[in-house]
C-alpha cells in the first residue's frame, strides 16, 4: 500500500467569477465524510476568487491554489502575483510551469525554477507541470523531453511535503484525447525513478499527478494506474458533479 494520499485538484484556468462561489460551495457539500477519508481536494481559481474561495473553504478541508507566481517576492511588475500574495489570501499551493505559462508566456524550465522557489519561500506547496508535445510523442522523445523539464524545473530541496509533479501532456490538454494506460504508466514510472533517483525516501514520498482530459469516464481507469496519485483537472472542475465524480473514483 501507497502511504501517499492521493490529490484532487482542479485547475479552473480563467473561468470563474463571483457566482462560481456557488459551484465551489456544490463542490465542497459532495466532499463528504467517505471521500475525506480517502482523497485531498484543492481548487486553483483565477487570482480574482483567490481570497474569496479560501475564506469560504475554511472548515470545508479543501485547499486553494494559484495558477501562477512571480518569481520575485515584491517590485515593479505590472500584472503580476507574487507568491507571498497567494500565500496572504490563504492559499497554500500554486501551480507552476503549466504548458498554457510555457506556450503564451515563453515560461522556460529556468524560469519555472525560480517560481518553485518563490513558492517555497512564501510556504505554499509547488504544483509542478511538465508534459510533452504531440510532436515530441511522435518523435519517441516525450521521456527524454519531460525528464528534461524535471531535471530543469525542479530546484534541490524538494520534498514530498513542499512538491508536487503533474504529468500533462500537452496534446491532451482540452481535446478529449489521453495517452493509453500503458502511456502513462511508463511516464510515471520514469518520474517515480527520477524522483527517487535525486531525493530518496523524499522522492519515493512525493505525489505524481496525471492530467489532460479526465473525466468522470476515464478517472477510474487513470487514477488507478501505478505511480498516479491523482489528477489535474481541468475543464471537468469546472462543475461540482464531474470534479466530484472524478474524486469518488477513489471509493
Ligand atoms: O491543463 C489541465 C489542468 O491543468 C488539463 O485540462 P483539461 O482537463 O481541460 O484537459
Amino acid at each position: 500500500m501507497s502511504k501517499r494520499r492521493p490529490l484532487v485538484a482542479g485547475n479552473w484556468k480563467m473561468h470563474g467569477v463571483k457566482a462560481s462561489v456557488a459551484e465551489f460551495g456544490r463542490i465542497a457539500e459532495g466532499y463528504d465524510a467517505g471521500l475525506k477519508a480517502k482523497v485531498d481536494l484543492l481548487i486553483c481559481p483565477p487570482a480574482t476568487l483567490m481570497s474569496t474561495l479560501a475564506v469560504v473553504a475554511l472548515g470545508t478541508r479543501i485547499g486553494i491554489g494559484g495558477q501562477d507566481c512571480h518569481a520575485k517576492p515584491s517590485g515593479a511588475y505590472t500584472g503580476d502575483i507574487a507568491a507571498e500574495m497567494i500565500a496572504d489570501t490563504g492559499a497554500t499551493a500554486v501551480i507552476l510551469g503549466h504548458s498554457e505559462r510555457r506556450a503564451d508566456h515563453g515560461e522556460t524550465d529556468a524560469m519555472a525554477r525560480a517560481k518553485v522557489l518563490a513558492a517555497w519561500r512564501a510556504g505554499l506547496v509547488a504544483i509542478l507541470c511538465v508534459g510533452e508535445t504531440h510532436a515530441e510523442r511522435d518523435e519517441f522523445r516525450a521521456l527524454d523531453v519531460v525528464r528534461t523539464q524535471l531535471a530543469g524545473s525542479l530546484p534541490d530541496g524538494a520534498t514530498a511535503a513542499n512538491v508536487v509533479i503533474a504529468y500533462e501532456p500537452v496534446w491532451a490538454i482540452g481535446t478529449g484525447r489521453t495517452p493509453t494506460i500503458d502511456d502513462i504508466a511508463e511516464m510515471h514510472g520514469v518520474l517515480r525513478e527520477e524522483l527517487i533517483a535525486r531525493f530518496g525516501d523524499e522522492g519515493a514520498g512525493m505525489r505524481l499527478l496525471y492530467g489532460g482530459s479526465v473525466k468522470p469516464e476515464n478517472a477510474g481507469e487513470i487514477l488507478h494506474v501505478p505511480n498516479v496519485d491523482g489528477a489535474l483537472v481541468g475543464g471537468a472542475s469546472l462543475k461540482a458533479e464531474s470534479f466530484i465524480a472524478i474524486a469518488r473514483a477513489y471509493l
